[in-house]
C-alpha cells in the first residue's frame, strides 16, 4: 500500500521565514570564514564553537581534519554568519587570539565573504588559463577582484584589455630577473592577495616569494610529479604516456614541488601527437586552474607541511 503525503496533508510546522537568525541581505554578507590550525586535542571544537556562539553568531558549517590518530595538528574551516560582521571583525580577531586561540596555541585566519581577494594573474605567451579566468571571473563563477595582468610578453594585450582589467608588460628573462621582479614587486606588494601564475613561464626568486607578501598558485601542465619543468608535453609523448594531465600548486622556491592543490588527467594515446597533448592538456588546466583557485578564494584551503587539505 502505498501512501500519498501531500504537502498539505503533512502535520509540518515550518518557522515563519523571518523568524529566529535575521536574515542577511546577500549570500556573503555577514558570512565570515575561520580556518585554524592547532596540535590536535579534545575540545577544540567544543571552544570554537562556543566562542562563536557567545559573539551572537550561527555556525553554517564546520569541516576538520586531524592529521594523525593521535598527536598531529587539527584542521578546521568553519563558516559562520554573524550580523554586523564586518565592523565587528577587528575586535573578534583579537578577542579569539587572545582566549581560544592562545589557549589552544592556534594558527588561525578569520576572512570576510563579502571581501573578495584581489588577485593579480602573471602570463606569458599562453593565453587559454588567464582567459578562462577572466571570463568564469566575470561570469560571476570566480568570487575574485582581478586588480591586474602582469606579463613578461606583450602578446596577450589585446585579448585580455577588454575585460577591463589593467595588463602591465614588464619584460621579464632569465637574464634580467632581478630587475624584472623589482618592477613587479612595486605592482605586487601590498596591493594584492593572491598571485596565479596562469603559464607564467619564468622562474620566480625566493626573493620575490619572500617579498610579494601573498601566495602564489601555479598551473603546471603536467600530473605532478611527473615531468617537472619546462615541455612536459613534449616529453611525455616521448616517454608514450596514455594519461596527461594538469597540476594547481602553491609556488615555492623548488621549482613545481608546492604543496598540490588540485590535480587532473585526461586519456591519450599512441595517436595523438605532442600538438594533440597540448590541445587536450588545455582543457585540463583551465579546469583545475579554476578550481583551485576558486578553492583559495572561499577560503577553503589549509596547508600543512607540504600539503593541503581542502575543505
Ligand atoms: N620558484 C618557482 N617558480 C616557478 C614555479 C615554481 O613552482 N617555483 N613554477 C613555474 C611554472 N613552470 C611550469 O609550470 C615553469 C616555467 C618556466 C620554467 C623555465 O625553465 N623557465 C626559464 C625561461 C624560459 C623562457 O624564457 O621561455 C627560466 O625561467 O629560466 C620552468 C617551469 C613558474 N615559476
Amino acid at each position: 500500500m502505498s501512501v500519498d503525503v501531500t504537502e498539505t496533508d503533512a502535520k509540518v510546522t515550518r518557522p515563519a521565514p523571518d523568524a529566529g537568525f535575521p536574515q542577511s541581505a546577500s549570500p556573503t554578507q555577514d558570512l565570515g570564514r575561520l580556518l585554524i590550525r592547532c596540535p590536535d586535542r579534545p575540545g577544540v571544537v567544543s571552544a570554537v564553537s562556543t566562542f562563536l556562539t557567545g559573539a551572537g553568531a550561527n555556525i553554517v558549517s564546520l569541516d576538520q581534519y586531524s592529521t594523525e590518530p593521535v598527536g598531529g595538528m587539527f584542521l578546521q574551516r568553519t563558516a559562520f554568519r554573524l550580523p554586523g560582521l564586518s565592523a565587528a571583525c577587528a575586535e573578534f580577531e583579537r578577542e579569539f587570539g587572545e582566549t581560544v586561540a592562545a589557549d589552544f596555541g592556534m594558527d588561525f585566519r578569520l576572512t570576510e565573504a563579502s571581501k573578495p581577494k584581489r588577485v593579480a594573474i602573471m602570463v606569458s605567451k599562453t593565453d587559454h588559463c588567464v582567459l578562462d579566468l577572466l571570463w568564469r571571473n566575470r561570469r560571476g563563477e570566480l568570487d575574485m577582484t582581478v586588480a591586474m595582468v602582469i606579463s613578461n610578453h606583450p602578446d596577450l594585450a589585446d585579448e585580455i584589455r577588454p575585460f577591463g582589467v589593467p595588463f602591465i608588460h614588464t619584460p621579464a628573462t632569465r637574464d634580467n630577473r632581478a630587475e624584472a621582479e623589482q618592477r613587479q614587486l612595486e605592482l605586487l606588494k601590498g596591493n594584492v592577495d593572491l598571485v596565479v601564475l596562469a603559464r607564467y613561464m619564468q622562474i620566480i626568486t625566493p626573493t620575490f616569494l619572500s617579498e610579494v607578501g601573498a601566495p602564489l598558485i601555479n598551473i603546471h601542465h603536467s600530473f605532478l610529479p611527473a615531468f617537472i619543468g619546462a615541455a612536459p608535453y613534449r616529453r611525455a609523448k616521448e616517454r608514450g604516456v596514455k594519461l596527461v594531465g594538469a597540476t594547481a600548486h602553491y609556488v615555492t622556491e623548488d621549482l613545481d614541488e608546492g604543496p598540490i592543490i588540485d590535480q587532473d588527467v585526461v586519456r591519450v594515446s599512441h595517436q595523438h601527437t605532442t600538438a594533440d597533448l597540448v590541445r587536450l592538456g588545455a582543457d585540463v588546466e583551465r579546469a583545475v586552474l579554476s578550481r583551485a583557485v576558486r578553492w583559495h578564494c572561499d577560503d577553503r584551503i589549509v596547508r600543512h607541511e607540504n600539503q593541503t587539505i581542502v575543505f
